[in-house]
């Protein structure tokens, strides 16, 4: 007899209706834009949070509209984050506690966050998770176009060992303290073959044996001081020269590239705009957090606003056009400067 706190099993919450086709068509461009046999820019755009699925999905059709425009430079992807990693304590996201109080009711989280994902990702656009809890990945991963290890795990074992694992590219995050070394051992440990303990569908503890992740890449997402100037940027190309890694970088404008400052953001993104014209080649992708309104609010004991983050301060809606905008055109200036290379794709 289940007690009260038992969880459903990955199979129990899976839905037939998340496209497997489509999703294993977006994971491969996002692959090819990391390797740059496609030319385009990817964009990794959207909350910091989803702590209202209503208010997201509002967001992700928007997205999934405005995206079109932009179609021949940028691959947009919805930030989709549903568990969020905290420096000591704070709200751990939507599917550990859905109700926003503390409750932690991850049964219901599970299913919430579930349907969440199934019904963004109908709208058309890739999506992208940061995977806090390795437990948590066998319920949403296969949903996942982009990949995420954020700053505060990516010297973790389990984390690197699930990334070679997840079958799509997964950027590593720059520590918090701003150091690249942790970030780009965990590209090189992602890249192996692994051997660890996982759940099977039916959730039974099982032996994963990873193959390795070929599209594991650094992202720079800045710590005390920013890394997304030029200088720095260089700085991390070498470092991945002297780990015989391949050049591809996706950058963060927001967190320490912002201060955690949303405002500094269109700042961030228009040095990147700068580094992309330049004709940077190794700039593969843009990360920005941005949600419908601008800012954020903090939980009190009224229901909060669907519209606004509970977590980071996010770039309001009118404010992220134009950077995909300046994004996009900076990108047509890079790809139509450049001589074709062989292989492209686009
Ligand atoms: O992206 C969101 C936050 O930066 C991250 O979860 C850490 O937040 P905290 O430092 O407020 O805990
Ligand atoms: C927590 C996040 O980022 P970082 O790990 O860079 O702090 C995030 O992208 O939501």
């Amino acid at each position: 007899m289940p007690d009260q706190d038992t969880l459903p099993s990955p199979a129990e919450v899976a839905m037939s209706d998340v496209v497997p086709d489509e999703i294993a068509r977006h994971r491969e461009t996002v692959a090819d834009v990391l390797a740059r046999r496609d030319s385009r820019l990817l964009v990794v755009v959207g909350p910091c949070s989803v702590h209202d699925a209503d208010g997201a999905l509002e967001y992700a059709h928007r997205l999934a509209e405005v995206s079109g425009r932009f179609a021949d430079d940028l691959v947009v992807v919805l930030r989709a984050y549903l568990e969020k990693p905290r420096t000591i304590a704070g709200w751990t996201g939507l599917v550990p506690d859905p109700t926003l109080d503390g409750k932690g009711d991850l049964a219901a989280g599970i299913r919430i966050g579930r349907r969440f994902l199934v019904d963004a990702a109908a709208t058309g656009l890739p999506l992208a998770y940061e995977f806090v809890d390795p437990f948590l990945a066998p319920y949403f991963a296969d949903t996942i176009s982009w990949g995420a290890i954020g700053a505060r795990t990516v010297a973790s074992q389990p984390h690197r060992h699930l990334a070679s694992w997840l079958p799509m590219p997964v950027g590593m995050k720059n520590c918090v303290s701003g150091r690249l070394d942790t970030a780009v051992a965990a590209v090189r440990a992602a890249a192996l073959p692994h051997v660890f303990p996982g759940a099977a569908a039916d959730g039974r503890p099982r032996i994963q044996r990873s193959t390795g992740n070929p599209d594991a890449h650094l992202v720079l997402r800045g710590g005390p001081k920013p890394n997304h100037h030029a200088h720095a940027v260089a700085d991390a190309l070498d470092a991945l020269t002297t780990a015989v890694l391949p050049h591809r970088l996706v950058v963060d404008a927001s967190h320490g590239n912002s201060g955690k400052d949303h405002n500094r953001q269109p700042m961030v993104v228009a040095d990147l705009a700068d580094q992309i014209s330049a004709g940077n080649d190794a700039l593969a992708g843009v990360m920005i957090e941005s949600y419908l309104a601008d800012g954020r609010q903090d939980v009190g004991s009224t229901r909060p606003r669907p519209d606004l983050s509970i977590t980071d301060a996010c770039l309001g809606w009118e404010r992220t056009v134009p950077l995909l905008e300046s994004l996009a055109c900076a990108n047509a200036v890079r790809r139509l400067s450049a001589p074709r290379k062989a292989g492209a794709k686009a």
